[in-house]
């Protein structure tokens, strides 16, 4: 199995709707440290499993300087937003972590048994 692991950072806005009051509910910016992690039996014609530059023109291109909230219809925790990357690049994606600050991170895994 081959293994990449891409780190990207994103400048990006969101706000969160949630069932508790709460500063986030505020449009509010961060610095997202997105580190993408692709993994293929097989290389592609030219030996990789990605290329680093697409995996960031993927995640770049969708999120760096939007509203979080315009790109994804669900409602844009870290959590959902790993997932979403994870989604746009399939089938190599297994996991994303998403950082928020150096004390906040959440991640998405592919669970292998499904
Ligand atoms: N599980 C999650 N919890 C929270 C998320 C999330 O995506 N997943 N997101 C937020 C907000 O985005 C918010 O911006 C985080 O605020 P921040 O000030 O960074 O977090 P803290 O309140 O923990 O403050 P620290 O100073 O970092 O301790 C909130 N929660
Ligand atoms: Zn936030």
């Amino acid at each position: 199995m081959y293994k990449v692991k891409k780190r990207i950072v994103v400048s990006a806005a969101h706000f969160l709707t949630l069932d508790y009051e709460s500063k986030c509910s505020s449009v509010h910016g961060h610095n997202w440290v997105i580190d993408v992690y692709l993994k293929s039996r097989t290389l592609d014609q030219n030996g990789m499993v990605m290329d680093f530059s697409h995996i960031k023109k993927v995640v770049k291109d969708a999120l760096d300087h939007k509203l979080i909230n315009d790109v994804i219809r669900v409602n844009p925790t870290a959590e959902n937003i790993a997932y979403w990357i994870c989604q746009q690049l399939q089938p190599f994606c297994y996991r994303v972590d998403v950082e928020e600050s150096p004390d906040n991170t959440a991640s998405y895994e592919k669970d292998e048994q499904q």
